[in-house]
């Protein structure tokens, strides 16, 4: 752990995050983290680099309250799945069937090839949880199970004000 500034290619990191969240809203004609968080300065002033190997990965969580909305997840060298739930839903509870209609689906799997961006905010942040299963038999994509090698993710954070 180091405290103090972040490192020049974690700025300059950050900016690009910035620059391509810009770009993609623009592409998109929709907003992907308002612009409260996307303008906000800093936009990040906290990273943890995650390195896995391959079977490695991480269990389902909601990032600490310590840190603000506005997540960013740099995924590099190995493609993966991440997976999210709802807090709300538990597998197996009695009704988890009628989570299904209220559209609190048991896993929505996202597909993270390296240089991918995961935004986390809002509901994304707060409401589901987030999980990367890399024992064999559970990192499959379009049928086909992927190919696993060191993984290094780079999460970008911000943290709260302490009063
Ligand atoms: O490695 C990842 O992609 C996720 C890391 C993560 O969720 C975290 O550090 O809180
Ligand atoms: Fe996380």
């Amino acid at each position: 752990m180091r405290f103090g500034n972040l490192p020049w290619w974690a700025t300059e990191l950050c900016n690009s995050v910035r620059d391509a969240v810009v770009l993609a809203e623009e592409a998109a004609g929709a907003r992907l983290l308002p612009p409260d968080i996307l303008w906000r300065q800093p936009l990040f002033d906290q990273l943890i680099a995650n390195v896995y190997q391959p079977g490695e990965g991480i269990c389902a969580h909601v990032d600490l309250m310590r840190f603000e909305d506005g997540i960013a997840i740099v995924s590099l060298e190995s493609s993966c799945v991440m997976h999210f739930s709802n807090v709300e839903h538990e597998e197996g509870r009695e009704d988890a069937e009628e989570d299904e209609e209220r559209g609190k689906v048991g896993k929505v799997p996202v597909y993270l090839p390296p240089g991918s961006l995961v935004l986390l905010s809002g509901d994304a942040r707060y409401s589901w949880k987030h999980e990367i299963n890399r024992r064999p038999g559970f990192q499959f994509w379009e049928g086909k199970e992927l190919n696993q090698k060191q993984r290094t993710s780079i999460t970008l954070r911000k943290l709260c004000p302490v009063d």
